[in-house]
């Protein structure tokens, strides 16, 4: 069980999004994408969320070809976290996370739809503003609206032992760094639920900190990719972003770090 992207090519108007691009993405596993602005990012997370389509090669969500998913079984199967809201317009912080429970059918009673909701909310820290209108909401609270939206999306076991996939694209971007930690705590926490996660993040320390796998992009390919500590060393760092960095990790205990160098 895995995603498993082959060979996966994208162009539009002539223009490379994407070249040539191998991935698997496990269940139990926190895949991290990152690179510059325009790398690709976003092309390979809706790509592989099927919201975007292939050129070539072919993607496998556990050994079954995605463009062979209905749009129902899709949605059981994965919930997507994209980088624009353009959902949240008149609807309350409530409504927008309820719209998470859409794929649960007649077995789950209104009284448990409420409980998921509840609960996620409690989860992501937005109880306090459940009535409050979604427009009017500072950044980083819309970015965790949207989150429980999508966590309500999976939270209730899957019946089949189907892996499930979980798509965050820059979850972090608006939070405070006490909430940037929370959800991507919260992201590895759900890879125990034979949920894959992959997520978009561009704070490289934050990547180090949580991924299994760190993917490094560029320019529509895959750099390198593996631990962390591989994946961030100085050439790479050197070649891709054109910054002097260095990969730190003093102890067991403490969280791995990217510092620059003081002269660039
Ligand atoms: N629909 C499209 N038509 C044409 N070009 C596109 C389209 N979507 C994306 N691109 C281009 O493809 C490249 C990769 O875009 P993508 O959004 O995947 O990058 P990214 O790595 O997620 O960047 P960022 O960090 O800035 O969000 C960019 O140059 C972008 O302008």
């Amino acid at each position: 069980m895995c995603i498993d992207v082959q060979s996966l090519s994208i162009s539009i108007d002539k223009k490379t999004l994407l070249d040539a691009v191998d991935l698997t993405i496990r269940p139990n596993e926190l895949t991290i994408l990152i690179g510059p602005n325009g790398a690709g990012k976003s092309t390979l997370l809706k790509a592989c969320s099927g919201d975007m389509s292939p050129t070539y090669g072919e993607i496998l969500i556990n050994q079954k070809p995605i463009h062979s998913f209905s749009s129902a079984k899709l949605a059981k199967t994965r919930a997507v976290m994209t980088q624009s809201y353009e959902m949240g317009f008149g609807f309350t912080v409530i409504e927008i996370v309820s719209m998470g429970c859409f794929t649960y059918e007649e077995q789950v009673s209104q009284h448990q739809k409420r409980e998921i909701i509840r609960d996620v909310m409690n989860f992501m820290e937005i109880a306090h503003l459940s009535e409050r209108n979604f427009m009017t909401l500072s950044g980083g609270e819309q970015q965790r609206t949207q989150l429980a939206r999508v966590l309500a999306q999976l939270w209730l076991p899957y019946e089949q032992e189907e892996a499930r996939y979980l798509f965050l694209d820059e979850p972090t971007s608006s939070l405070d760094v006490f909430h940037q930690y929370h959800v991507l705590s919260l992201a590895k926490e759900l890879t125990k639920r034979n949920i894959g996660v992959l997520a978009v993040v561009h704070d490289l320390s934050l990547a180090a900190s949580f991924a299994d796998q760190l993917v490094l992009i560029n320019n529509g390919e895959i750099i390198t990719k593996g631990v962390p500590e591989n994946v961030l060393q100085r050439s790479h760092l050197a070649n891709v972003y054109g910054i002097k960095a260095e990969y730190f990790h003093h102890s067991v205990g403490a969280k791995p770090s990217v510092l620059m160098d003081r002269k660039q």
